[in-house]
């Protein structure tokens, strides 16, 4: 039994909802799935929405950064919700459930060494998986709209980009993927662990998270603008800061793009 299944079975079956109206837009090419979605206007009842791309002319990455991807080899897709019930402080949980979803749909391709690197990378041992950038759109005191867009190198065998680490699903497993039907499984995932979110269950998610962190436990070397030095995770709060302790006892606190792990 999956994780998520165990967790959502301890919650009163009467509020699992099984089914969520999901909406999948298929495009060609597009400039980028997670500004197709910035201008969508969703219908009333249609909580999440996904826009899948066979190919992107203007992928986006974390901050300035690019995302390269063959035309049709690749996920590129993007899932928007509302999630108005998730406090604004702890919209990092929103990552982690995607991740984790992620992680979890993956498990039925690659049985080991699949991590999640803060703040929403999926790592393959020390190669990048899959790269995932969160839009989200504050109103009222609320998260109005998260756009969650993810980049999953699946059939791609070789990159032509500066991308230090790339690794596809086919190069890890020697053979090409069922692209259809590795998105279905994710978005199922996805959903369960929105309505995980939904429920309250903040403190299952960060667990989770937590557990499946790379570089977990121990001492590596991280830089930050001071410089290299070697860090040991303490925890990723709810706000996304990441938290490290050094060899010298001193606790550092980080927002994205102010630490790097030196892979
Ligand atoms: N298909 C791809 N697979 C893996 N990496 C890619 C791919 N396309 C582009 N990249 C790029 O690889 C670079 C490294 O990614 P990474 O997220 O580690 O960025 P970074 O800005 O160097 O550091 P940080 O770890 O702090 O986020 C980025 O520029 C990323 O956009
Ligand atoms: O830099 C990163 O690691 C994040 C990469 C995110 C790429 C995905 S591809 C689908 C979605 N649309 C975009 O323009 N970006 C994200």
């Amino acid at each position: 039994m999956r994780i998520i299944d165990a967790v959502l079975g301890l919650f009163k079956p009467s509020v699992v909802t099984t089914e969520t109206k999901i909406k999948t837009i298929r495009l060609e090419t597009v400039d980028s799935t997670n500004s197709f979605l910035r201008t969508y206007t969703p219908a009333a009842d249609e909580p999440m929405t996904v826009a899948v791309a066979a190919y992107q002319t203007a992928g986006r990455g974390q901050g300035a950064n690019t995302w390269e991807s063959e035309a049709g080899k690749n996920l590129l897709f993007s899932v928007l919700v509302h999630p108005v019930m998730l406090p604004v402080r702890s919209r990092f949980l929103l990552s982690e459930a995607g991740a984790l979803a992620l992680k979890e749909a993956l498990a039925d391709y690659v049985k080991d060494d699949i991590r999640l690197k803060w703040p929403n990378d999926i790592y393959w041992k020390d190669r990048k998986l899959s790269g995932t950038l969160i839009e989200t759109k504050l109103g009222g005191g609320h998260i109005k709209d998260c756009i969650f867009g993810v980049g999953l190198n699946v059939n791609q065998t070789v990159f032509h980009s500066d991308a230090p680490n790339p690794v596809s699903l086919c190069q890890i497993l020697g053979h090409e993927v069922d692209k259809d039907e590795l998105l279905d499984k994710i978005i199922r995932k996805f959903s369960d662990f929105y309505h995980l979110l939904e429920m309250g269950g903040y403190n299952d998610i960060s667990a989770m998270y937590h557990e499946a962190l790379y570089r977990r436990g121990g001492f590596h070397r991280f830089r930050d603008a001071d410089g290299d030095f070697d860090g040991s995770i303490i925890e990723v709060e709810d706000d996304g800061h990441l938290i490290l302790r050094d060899r010298n006892g001193s606790i550092r606190s980080y927002q994205f793009k102010e630490v790097e792990f030196i892979v």
